[in-house]
């Protein structure tokens, strides 16, 4: 990960302004502005002044804890953070200071919100949120004329310590108002997506994977591989999961248990800091790594390493992991089929930088399964083939 300030307001967008290896290369940013979609997509956070935005990329992207967000200074300047945990996830955050308006001149919206490809808002649910509100209207229909392909997230954010009741009340009465307010702009097709959420807890994880998770376009593949690993294995829920930040980029198709979930990404805060105690490497988790946590309900954790960043987590019975040797031999069928997605990724973005390559090579990812090469739990002759 890299950390990149923009100087601000003496020039908010001068010419050099980070793009990582497209900057190295020498490489025109208009030029580039479809690869860069396609290779990092850009998160905006914006917000009014306090909102919580630098905490949420602090304590997601940078392992802040919670507490010491209390001492973060106001964002006064744009500020860059590159993601670059894995092949699937890689984008930049943008997290802009409150108490600029971005979208009127002398800023260049057209510049901020092209090449965009979420804008998380974040309101304050223990402020009162009618400015909120007024800010998120104007910067939607801005954002939406420049780009009508941007997703709309808002985080109804520093949900902790409210009840449960006021948390639904608050939700259903912001989902309101902003509906009614770009209805009455004429914008009633633009989609807003709703996440109640607090540094405080795993919430702001979760919120955080759903967002990044529509920008992962090999998503569909990723959730069928799941669906056609998980029963073949006697698992009940999967996770894969961005190791540095415990975002997960995909999982099955059924529904998803907040505690499940909680209880996976404990799992590998303790692989990690139990790997850092004892390897000597730089990586404290790498292809060895693997864990499995034996709850008192009958109910087995089970990690395994898919590659240096990503991370399988599965919830099975205790009693389906007498076959562990089937979930292991599938589990490398399914690790092979994510480096094949990979691959595919790869040559995708080659074939982007060099757009007179030959594409015969590209095959339609959407189309991988591993169906042919998957053993069945019900298959005893798998057992004696797994490595
Ligand atoms: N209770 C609670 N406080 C939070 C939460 N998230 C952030 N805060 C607090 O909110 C305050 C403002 O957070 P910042 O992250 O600086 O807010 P910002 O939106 O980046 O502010 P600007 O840079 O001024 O735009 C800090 O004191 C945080 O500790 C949360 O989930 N719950």
């Amino acid at each position: 990960m890299s950390y990149e300030h923009e100087d601000y307001p003496e020039d908010p967008f001068p010419k050099d302004f980070g793009y990582g290896a497209y900057d190295q290369d020498g490489l025109d940013l208009e030029a580039n502005a479809s690869n860069n979609s396609e290779t990092k997509p850009r998160i905006l956070l914006m917000g009014l002044r306090r909102s919580g935005k630098s905490s949420i990329q602090k304590v997601v992207f940078h392992k802040m804890s919670p507490n010491e967000t209390v001492f973060l200074e106001s964002t006064s300047k744009i500020v860059k953070d590159d993601i670059n945990n894995s092949s699937f996830v890689q984008f930049q955050i943008w997290d802009f200071p409150g108490q600029i308006d971005f979208i009127k001149p002398p800023f260049d919206s057209d510049m901020i919100f092209r090449g965009c490809g979420a804008l998380v808002f974040v309101i304050d649910a223990k402020d009162d949120y009618i400015e909120a509100l007024r800010k998120f209207k104007d910067t939607v229909i801005e954002a939406y004329k420049v780009n009508p392909h941007i997703k709309f997230e808002v985080f109804i954010h520093k949900v902790d310590g409210i009840s449960d009741d006021s948390k639904m009340e608050s939700q259903r009465d912001i989902h309101q108002r902003s509906s009614d307010d770009l209805s009455e702009a004429g914008l009633d097709q633009i989609h807003l997506s709703f996440h109640l959420t607090s540094i405080y807890d795993h919430s702001i994880f979760e919120a955080f994977s759903k967002v990044v998770q529509k920008l992962i376009p090999q998503l569909p593949t990723l959730e069928n591989l799941l669906n056609i690993f998980i029963p073949n294995s006697g698992i009940e829920k999967a996770f894969l999961f961005d190791v540095v930040s415990k975002i997960y980029i995909a999982t099955d198709s059924s529904p998803v248990d907040m505690q499940a979930y909680e209880l996976c990404c404990d799992m590998i805060d303790m692989v990690i800091d139990l790997s850092s105690i004892y390897s000597s490497e730089e990586t404290a988790f790498d292809s060895g790594s693997s864990s499995l946590i034996k709850l008192n309900n009958n109910t087995i954790l089970y990690m395994r390493e898919v590659n240096k960043f990503l991370a399988l987590v599965c919830i099975l019975r205790e009693e389906n992991f007498n076959r562990q040797g089937v979930i292991d031999y599938n589990f490398i069928c399914f690790r092979d089929a994510i480096s094949e997605v990979f691959e595919l990724r790869l040559k995708r973005q080659k074939q982007l930088q060099n757009p007179d390559q030959d594409d015969d090579e590209l095959a339609d990812d959407r189309g991988l399964t591993m169906g042919g090469r998957l053993n069945h739990d019900n298959d005893a002759a798998a057992v004696s083939r797994a490595p």
